[in-house]
């Protein structure tokens, strides 16, 4: 029997497994299996919104799986929850556990799933499940679906691979007949002469009724997008009809954003739909447009958009690499120089924490923008990068603090993404600008006449715009008008303690005497002030001479080699600098040499090579051809001493057999 193993994958389209399986040549029994998975559910970043999302994913794949696919309207809340699975055999039970029961019972010939760039729990339940196939010889086959290379060993390959990956063909989508086939082929589970599994589930799980996530996380957010490759389809078709063509102007803003920015990123999380499917029609919508440019040029802020909507796409990738390159930056700072910051014992405050995470710290446009994620999940990036930058520096919380909540908020939590951004915004990678938000500014260039925040924030809803972003500066006389009152130091709310404030986001508070009113909280600091002090801690780090060492360190391994235009960490090349420079100025490269392991002999020559590179003013801190070889030569001795898997240069897939000189994939030689 073949195993298709659905994770991060929910769909039809571009989907290596499903379209082997339904072209079935080989006519073998097969088994469609998805896992809630108790040890990834207890994950603290998990939310219930994530996994109610995931099952109107496997609704909707199960529904075209059968044949009866199709959109659901949104409000079909019946049909996600009582649909009965007839292709997808889902079971709430671990992975190697699940798979170990199925062999039992019947012998599996192959699993066949896509490659996943997570977080340290599925790397480890990965590698359980690669290790359970190994003992008992079935093989796993690991498809690409993000463009990530495993195994990198050089960030300079990582362009071609990822053009690699999109210039292969998509698998083609199953057609009707061979869906027909396929499910005569399904085996039977639970039935009287089926195999048995622990955790069967026919219907979807409430995440009500999952134990492995604490209470107060298992519900569901109202106003959430709803999930599905249906819904995918849609929202991108919509993208590239009418929404998109003011991407490029209508990003920055949360008002417009919801608009005209695409979406697409929880789909793309829970792979409802693929990153090529996206990268490929959209291609074909600029080349559409470029025609139409000859006979108009009405395209053009069309175009303009649909490159810049293009180069985040492929930032995607580019962010996934660095976690898969270096899975620990989900717990370490990416650059170690910066691991004593906002760790001194005084430095985290329970209480602003608290305020943060519910807005209530008394900034109208940072609680508007955290209350709108809690509301649906989903912000824009300019507005994400502004709420981590308010608790990294204004609030001096350490971004490991903080990335759980923020995970939860996000209906798109993608680990590959999540960490290297929050570490990026809060200055710990070392190749990064330091980029910190005046938050009132951001709110007035963004919303200047408060519509977002009146939208998140009921109890400012009265307040004329010119106090809308610093009601704190209205006079008392006015807040009796407008039926607001604005905390000052001796805050009522602080009387009425922190816990009350968790039943209060609606801003009506209820006094003793029974007196309802309208309450928002003063600032909870100095932004200004808190601004400089966070500023001066970071540079005095960014100055050592040790920060800039291991900066270059992180740069060789992680850094984008674009050298023109918009940098892919999400900075203009101007902002980096003084890493460029201080490449520039470098000229022993101690701290690089140190990472190529030369003999004195090369050392010495590389030192001179690197001088003239230096005189030649090339700004990126490339290894020489020379280090990069010898480099690599002590790294394939390294493979050949010590076995372990490898990835195939041209299809990406991850070889198990060490000293193969094929790819038991493609076939293609290894490289
Ligand atoms: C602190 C922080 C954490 C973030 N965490 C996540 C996360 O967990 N998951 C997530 O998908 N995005 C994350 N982002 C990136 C970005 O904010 C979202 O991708 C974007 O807001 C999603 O909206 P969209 O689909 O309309 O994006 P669009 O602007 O339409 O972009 C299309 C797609 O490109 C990708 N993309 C866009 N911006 C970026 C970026 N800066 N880096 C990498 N990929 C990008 C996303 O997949 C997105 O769906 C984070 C940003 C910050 C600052």
């Amino acid at each position: 029997m073949d195993v298709v193993w659905l994770k991060k994958d929910v769909r039809l389209h571009d989907h290596a497994p499903l379209s082997l399986i339904a072209a079935g040549g080989n006519c073998r029994p097969c088994l469609i299996l998805y896992l809630y998975e108790p040890d990834q559910l207890s994950e603290a970043t998990v939310h219930g919104s994530h996994v109610a999302f995931v099952n109107e994913g496997l609704v909707d794949l199960d529904l075209r799986l059968s044949g009866r696919g199709g959109s659901i309207a949104d409000d079909d809340i019946d049909l996600y929850r009582h649909h009965q699975f007839r292709c997808i055999t889902v079971c709430h039970a671990g992975a190697a556990f699940t798979f170990r029961e199925i062999h039992r019972q019947r012998p599996i010939h192959q699993i066949l799933c896509h490659m996943e760039t997570s977080h340290l729990k599925s790397f480890a339940r990965d590698k359980a499940v690669r290790r359970w196939c190994r003992a008992n010889n079935v093989p796993i086959k690991e498809f690409n679906q993000t463009g990530v290379t495993r195994c990198l060993s050089n960030r300079d390959d990582f362009s071609a691979n990822f053009n690699r990956f999109l210039d292969r063909p998509m698998p083609e989508s199953p057609s009707s007949d061979q869906l027909r086939q396929m499910r005569r082929r399904l085996i039977d589970v639970g039935g009287a002469e089926g195999i048995q599994l622990h955790g069967l589930c026919r219907s979807p799980m409430n995440p009500t009724d999952m134990q492995e996530i604490s209470a107060q996380n298992r519900h569901d957010r109202a106003n959430r997008q709803r999930g599905g490759e249906s819904k995918a389809l849609d929202m991108f078709q919509s993208f590239l009809s009418h929404r998109g063509a003011n991407y490029s102007s209508g990003i920055s803003s949360p008002n417009t954003s919801w608009t005209t920015g695409s979406r697409l990123s929880p789909y793309l999380t829970w792979g409802h739909m693929s990153l090529r499917h996206v990268i490929v029609h959209t291609k074909r919508r600029q080349e559409e447009l470029r025609s139409a440019k000859k006979v108009s040029s009405s395209p053009i802020p069309w175009l303009r958009s649909l490159a810049s909507f293009q180069s985040r796409m492929h930032w995607r990738s580019h962010f996934m690499q660095k976690l898969e390159s270096q899975p620990s930056l989900e717990k370490e700072d990416l650059c170690l120089a910066f691991s004593k910051l906002r760790r001194q014992p005084h430095d985290f405050c329970q209480e602003h924490y608290d305020a943060w995470c519910q807005g209530l710290t008394g900034f109208p446009f940072v609680d508007a923008c955290m209350r709108c994620l809690i509301d649906c999940g989903w912000l824009n990036f300019r507005m994400r990068a502004m709420l981590v930058s308010f608790a990294t520096y204004n609030l001096w919380l350490d971004w490991k603090k903080i990335s759980c909540h923020l995970a939860r908020v996000f209906l798109d939590y993608e680990p590959g993404i999540h960490y290297p951004q929050l570490q990026m915004q809060a200055g710990t990678t070392g190749i990064n600008a330091m980029r910190v938000y005046n938050v009132t500014k951001q709110g007035k260039d963004q919303d200047p006449s408060g519509i977002f925040i009146r939208r998140y924030i009921p109890e400012l809803r009265n307040v004329p715009d010119e106090y809308i972003h610093e009601p704190y500066n209205m006079p008392s006389s006015m807040q009796k008008k407008y039926l607001v009152t604005i905390g000052n130091g001796d805050d009522k709310v602080a009387r009425l303690g922190f816990s009350n404030l968790k039943q209060t986001l609606s801003g009506v508070y209820e006094e003793t005497d029974g007196n309802n009113f309208l309450y928002y909280p003063s600032p909870i600091v100095d932004e200004k002030l808190t601004a400089k002090l966070a500023k001066d801690k970071l540079s005095t780090v960014r100055k050592q001479e040790s920060t800039k060492v291991e900066a270059d360190q992180v740069f060789l391994k992680h850094g984008s080699r674009r050298s023109r235009g918009e940098d892919r960490d999400g900075v203009k090349p101007k902002a980096l600098s003084s890493a460029i420079k201080r490449v520039r100025v470098d000229r022993g490269q101690t701290s690089l040499l140190s990472s190529w392991k030369f003999s004195p002999h090369e050392q010495q020559n590389s030192s001179e090579r690197n001088e003239k590179t230096v005189d030649n003013g090339v700004l990126d801190k490339k290894p020489t051809a020379m280090s990069q070889a010898s480099f690599r030569t002590e790294s394939s001795q390294a493979a050949m001493t010590e076995p372990r898997e490898w990835s195939c240069k041209l299809c990406t897939y991850l070889n198990e057999k060490p000293l193969a000189l094929v790819c038991s994939m493609c076939g293609s030689v290894r490289q």
